[in-house]
């Protein structure tokens, strides 16, 4: 029986009172804090709870995140470089690699609140054929994870219209049906509506039923 590869997740996550930016309108800024909280505790639970994830470092300068995320189980990295979205990726790998050479890395955001274990573990599953795989978001023109085998650089380039960058740094393209948890990260007030539609973890839940009332 082959044995199946295990992963190390790196996830990012701005300072809550910067986060999330996009849904200013929806949440503004008593609540948006929170929601950016939410969405990262429930990405991070549903990791955990994957069968084939190891470990989950978080590169954050958040100090409640930082208190909340590793309550869950989290390893959690200061944004040390402080020179961004990739480089705090990239900073990530080095901390879990620096502990494991040789380990998988995926890289994931931190705003998929609807996220499945059993659909990332379809992903990471794929991304085990290639050297370097990455997902589409759900809007076809962002990436919402990438990984690299043991011994392969993340490479992250991440940003705006990343799945057409990294498809052109060499990774493979993960074309999987039915991970739609996966894909589905939540910038704006539609994103967060198709979210809830796919069905949020309980935070998300309990923070959108603030954001009602
Ligand atoms: N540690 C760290 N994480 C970052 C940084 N920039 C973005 N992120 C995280 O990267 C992921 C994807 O970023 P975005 O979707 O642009 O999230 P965001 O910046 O909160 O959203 P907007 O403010 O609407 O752009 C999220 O989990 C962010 O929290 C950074 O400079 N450092
Ligand atoms: C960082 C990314 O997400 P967003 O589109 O949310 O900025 C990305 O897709 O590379």
């Amino acid at each position: 029986m082959r044995s199946q590869r295990v992963w190390d997740l790196v996830i990012p996550l701005k300072p809550l009172g910067l986060a999330k930016s996009r849904l200013a309108a929806t949440a503004g800024d008593d609540l948006r804090p929170g929601l950016a909280l939410a969405f990262a505790q429930d990405t991070v639970a549903a990791v955990l709870a994957c069968a084939v994830v190891r470990g989950v470092c978080v590169v954050t300068d958040d100090p409640l995140a930082a208190t909340e995320l590793s309550a869950l189980g989290a390893r959690i990295v200061p944004d040390a470089p402080a020179a961004g979205l990739n480089a705090a990726l990239a900073h990530g790998a080095r901390a879990v690699r620096s502990e494991r050479p040789g380990a998988a890395v995926a890289a994931l955001n931190a705003d998929l609140p609807a996220l499945r274990p059993a659909e990332l573990e379809s992903v990471l599953g794929s991304a085990a054929e290639a050297e370097r795989a990455f997902l589409a978001d759900a809007a076809g023109i962002g990436t919402t994870l990438l990984t690299a085998s043991g011994g392969v650089p993340l490479a992250p380039a991440f940003g705006g219209p990343s799945r057409a960058r990294h498809r052109a740094s060499g990774a493979r393209e993960i074309t999987l049906p039915g991970v739609d948890s996966v894909r589905r990260d939540v910038d704006t007030a539609d994103d967060l509506r198709a979210a809830i539609a796919l069905g949020v973890g309980p935070r998300t839940a309990t923070a959108v039923t603030a954001l009602r009332a």
